[in-house]
């Protein structure tokens, strides 16, 4: 007889999980207070608020646009106040305690170091002052008992022409806290085969990427990131489901591109509220996400860009909870895939799934087990002997 747990885990429990993140953008991520405080301190007077809670409403709304291209405008205003070295460490600091505080573990966090140089620093003086502060967020974290690893990836904007230049940095800098290279911007009208001498570069230094694809643009965005490119890993990836075939009778049926992308496991970096603002995804319950990970391919799940979102590791599980109804192993499941697919050493991620995840799933559902005494009775939830 095996006891068979509660189907939904409780919001506290989604909390307190071990949550990995390998999706989510520097500039993206700004608690609304420090966006007012950074602006007043830079004499920036370009924001539509300056009340922090109708600031983060209005970037949550401005977002909401349905287009990837009017969702980035909102970003003029975070890397408007991202421009000294200050304001770099303390997003980073704050970055790394959010994520931290959401109960995530490890962390890849994302941000395009071209987008923070009108202050007069140096590409180098930006990925060191980011260092610094993931580091010092760690260091708080720790220092209120939370323990978190974040790593950063180094973005070249597609539309610039910079990205052999940023890959270049990214390699320089792999043994200090860079742990990889991604390209981020308008999909459209800018494919990723143009930054193929960065992603080159890249793989002869046995170095890892991830690139944007399949978000705003379909199929031919993913085949090439993969096929022309190399990418390790595909940010969003979701229209992978245009070469996925569900028949009335509900047989499926993977195009070529789609068996690829699940037979070797490549992992797609999913971001679902982000998707539904974008347009990529027209609500929780239709997102991809649900379809791709019965068909089991290396899904995880991401927040992209908690400011414009509103958004956090435990809200996008909250949510995914409710349109799936997602159980703990669900959980365990994405997150375990994400921590496979993280740019640190093979050894280290092992650790990481054996002496972080896997404990911290089994100490919340051993949970249950101590409560079946008081009032929330376990009758019925025990299989039949
Ligand atoms: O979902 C997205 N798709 C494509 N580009 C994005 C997304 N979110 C953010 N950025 C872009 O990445 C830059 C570096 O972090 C941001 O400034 C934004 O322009
Ligand atoms: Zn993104």
């Amino acid at each position: 007889m095996t006891i068979r747990y509660p189907a939904t885990p409780t919001a506290d429990q989604i909390r307190r999980a071990p949550k990995v993140l390998l999706h989510d953008h520097l500039d993206g991520g700004l608690r609304p207070g420090t966006v007012v405080d950074l602006a007043r301190a830079r004499g920036y007077e370009a924001l539509p608020e300056t009340d922090p809670e109708r600031l983060g409403r209005w970037f949550r709304e401005a977002a909401d646009s349905g287009s990837l291209e009017r969702y980035l405008e909102t970003f003029a205003h975070t890397c408007a106040v991202m421009q000294t070295r200050d304001a770099l460490f303390r997003v980073a600091a704050e970055c790394a305690e959010d994520l931290a505080d959401d109960g995530v573990v490890y962390a890849e966090v994302r941000y395009a170091p071209e987008q923070h140089l009108e202050g007069g620093l140096t590409l180098d003086e930006v990925v060191a002052a980011v260092n610094e502060g993931l580091r010092e967020g760690e260091r708080r974290a720790r220092a209120r008992g939370r323990r978190i690893r974040v790593g950063a990836l180094l973005t070249a904007m597609r539309h610039a022409a910079r990205s052999l230049e940023i890959a270049e940095l990214a390699n320089a800098h792999r043994d200090d806290g860079v742990v990889g290279f991604d390209i981020a911007g308008a999909e459209a009208g800018h494919p990723p085969t143009r930054h193929l001498d960065a992603f080159e570069y890249l793989k002869r230094e046995n170095n890892h990427f991830t690139i944007h694809a399949g978000e705003a643009f379909g199929l031919p965005s993913i085949w090439q990131a993969i096929q022309w490119c190399g990418a390790d890993r595909l940010g969003h990836g979701v229209r992978i489901i245009d070469d996925i075939r569900v028949a009335d009778d509900g047989t499926v049926t993977l195009g070529r591109l789609a068996a690829y992308v699940r037979d070797k496991r490549i992992p797609l970096e999913m971001c679902p509220s982000s998707n539904l603002q974008t347009g990529a995804a027209a609500s929780y319950a239709e997102h991809p996400i649900g379809l791709l990970r019965r068909l089991q391919f290396r899904v995880t799940v991401n927040t992209d860009n908690r400011l414009m979102s509103g958004t956090s590791m435990t809200r996008e599980f909250e949510l995914l909870t409710e349109a799936f109804g997602y159980t703990l192993d669900d959980m365990r499941w994405f997150t375990v895939n994400a921590m496979k697919s993280a740019f640190i050493p093979f050894d280290e991620r092992l650790a990481m799934i054996n002496d972080v995840i896997k404990p911290g799933y089994a100490e919340l559902k051993s949970e249950w087990l101590f409560r079946q005494n008081g009032s929330t009775s376990a009758s019925g939830q025990r299989e039949a002997p």
